[in-house]
């Protein structure tokens, strides 16, 4: 006499594998490192500055010197990268962005102090205007158009300017047609053939990067839309193609921005091009997890983790994620 579920299912029982933690242990298949994990913070002028940031709870805006600091504790920790987003003073904010070729301005100031003290973490640097802009958007606005070629042009330079101060990674997120390319020829140009290309290749026009533009103080700028740079949210295919120029043109690693509502474009440019792929936890999906966690409506420890394990599954190599130091301090404790 077979039972009623046997007949069912052939004796095919999945919850054998999961009967015991180590079972579990054994046939699990994804596990999340600290070698996952790349820290986006924030930068201000001035020294010994600490400002938390109101919407990104446990986020904080540093100066050069304290983020120094921060950063040997990540190192220490052994997160590999840090990518640095600088809040500019808005005397230095102008139309075109000028500040962003600035040799000595906030970003390549933090590069320096960086690589000087501890040179053992990877930097990444954003070559986007937003931060230099008076009107908070990634590119040269010229009348309502966002001109694509000159700010090409411009975001190249700032490129090199950023290698030169000693950024590891270039990383372009403001969505320009031809700037992987550009770079590339102009990091090339001027002997930085060693330094590589992140391409923020598929970045949707979101509304998840609310806490992200207080941080840098861009929330208030902003004039309209990105609506005419970055992807449609609604667009899958597009996005696999906009990634596909990025690939030709250079880029030497891949992201996707937001992440987690974003899994299938993860999963399909792993597939597609099998180069390195990272989501971008962005501020938004933080301050979701922060805010429902200090309300008690869910474990919040436990939703981070089970997040970033997420984005392995779905094919990423690493996710940059403002949780990357709290996830390396738990990840150390559990050896
Ligand atoms: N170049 C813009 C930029 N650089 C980083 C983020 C978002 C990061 C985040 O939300 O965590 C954005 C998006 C935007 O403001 O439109």
């Amino acid at each position: 006499m077979t039972n009623v579920v046997d007949q069912i299912t052939g004796h095919r029982r999945m919850r054998r594998n999961r009967k015991a933690d180590w079972t579990r242990r054994l046939v699990q298949e994804n596990r999340l490192t600290v070698d996952d994990l790349i820290w986006p913070v924030f930068v201000i002028p001035g020294t010994n500055v600490v400002e938390p940031i109101p919407s990104m709870p446990g986020v904080n805006r540093m100066s050069v010197d304290r983020l120094v600091e921060a950063a040997k504790e990540a190192a220490d920790l052994g997160v590999p990268a840090l990518a640095t987003f600088p809040n500019i003073e808005m005397r230095l904010r102008d139309e075109t962005g000028s500040n962003s070729l600035a040799a000595d301005n906030l970003i390549n100031e933090a590069t320096r102090a960086l690589k000087k003290h501890v040179p053992q973490i990877g930097v990444i640097t954003d070559v986007a205007l937003d931060p230099f802009t008076s009107h908070g958007h990634d590119g040269i606005l010229r009348g309502a158009e966002i001109v694509n070629d000159e700010t090409v042009e411009q975001v190249a330079k700032a490129a090199v300017v950023q290698a030169d101060a000693g950024s590891d990674i270039i990383s372009p997120s403001e969505m320009m047609d031809g700037r992987i390319g550009a770079i590339r020829q102009a990091l090339d140009a001027a002997g930085h053939q060693n330094v590589g290309i992140m391409s923020y290749a598929t970045k949707f026009a979101s509304a998840f990067y609310g806490p992200y533009r207080e941080a840098i103080g861009t929330g208030g700028l902003l004039k309209g839309d990105k609506k005419t740079y970055y992807i449609d949210p609604a667009n899958g295919t597009e996005a696999i193609r906009d990634a596909a120029l990025d690939v030709e043109e250079g880029a030497d690693m891949l992201m996707v921005k937001p992440g987690l509502p974003y899994l299938d474009i993860c999963f399909r440019m792993k597939e597609a091009f099998g180069l390195p792929v990272f989501a971008y936890q962005v501020s938004g999906e933080y301050a979701q997890i922060k805010a429902a966690a200090m309300n008690g409506w869910i474990d919040g420890d436990r939703v981070m983790m089970e997040t970033l394990l997420a984005f392995k599954r779905a094919g990423c190599d690493g996710i940059l994620t403002y949780f990357a130091v709290e996830v390396a301090r738990q990840l150390s404790k559990k050896g």
